[in-house]
């Protein structure tokens, strides 16, 4: 019975995904240490919203939004991915697989979260991350003023010895929820300078890869506003 259902929600998966072929689907993932704030962040882009509650990803969540960009409908998925190692660590090669972008993320009033960049840096490298694939820092809660453990100037010089434009933004404050916006819309229009079709990143799952990931689609359609990465 378990089997059937889980079938059937593939199906259905796979079904929805296959009316919107004519779409170019950009997949990002969003990856920096537990409680960084990614799963916030992503809420915020494809939900419109700080969540009200949130829970320790377990593999990934799946966030997506579309986007009409100069008469193209894009869709950009983001991998909401875990930042603890035990509940990653048997999804890590479906992250990686056909990634069009990567987010980077740390907590700007967690020193730690930041010292720990090289290593996801390296995750990617191990994981034969093309040099094209764009990459973007983004320090999170810079709305905690007086607990800020990681410096502008810090974190620019890390930016740019990696060649990432860097972000601070806070997925909390409503005021920042144009920045945040900004952080993914930098990011769509890169992408969507890209000429190859992308519908063949789809993941494809099997039932256990269903059972531990939560399938979230939001369609929030928006216009584009021009930004330009700063890297
Ligand atoms: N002050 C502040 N708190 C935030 C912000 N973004 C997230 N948080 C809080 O930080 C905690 C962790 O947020 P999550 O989005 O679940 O963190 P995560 O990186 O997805 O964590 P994992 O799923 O374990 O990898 C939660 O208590 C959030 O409410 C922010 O911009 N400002």
């Amino acid at each position: 019975m378990e089997t059937e259902n889980t079938t059937s929600e593939v199906s259905e998966l796979e079904s929805t995904f296959s009316v919107e072929k004519q779409k170019r689907i950009f997949k990002i993932i969003v990856i920096g240490d537990s409680n960084v704030g990614k799963t916030c962040l992503t809420f915020r882009f494809c939900g419109g919203k700080f969540p009200d509650k949130t829970e320790a990803t377990i593999g990934v969540d799946f966030r997506e939004r579309t986007l009409e960009i100069d008469t193209e409908t894009i869709k950009l998925q983001l991998w909401d991915t875990a930042g603890q190692e035990r509940f990653r660590k048997s999804m890590v090669q479906h992250y990686y697989r056909n990634v069009h972008a990567v987010v980077f993320v740390y907590d700007m009033t967690k020193l730690a979260s930041f010292e720990n960049m090289p290593a996801w840096i390296d995750e990617c490298d191990r994981h034969s991350l093309s040099a094209d694939v764009p990459r973007i820092l983004v320090g999170n809660k810079c709305d905690e003023k007086d607990k800020i453990q990681v410096s502008t100037n810090l974190a620019q010089k890390f930016a740019d010895m990696h060649c990432m434009p860097l972000f601070e933004t806070s997925a909390k404050d409503d005021s920042e929820a144009d920045n945040v916006e900004a952080i993914f819309m930098t990011l769509a229009h890169k992408l969507k300078a890209h000429k190859q079709m992308m519908n063949k990143a789809l993941p494809r799952y099997n039932s256990t890869d269903m059972k531990r990931a939560k399938v979230i689609s939001i369609g929030r359609e928006k216009s584009a506003s021009s930004s330009d990465c700063a890297c």
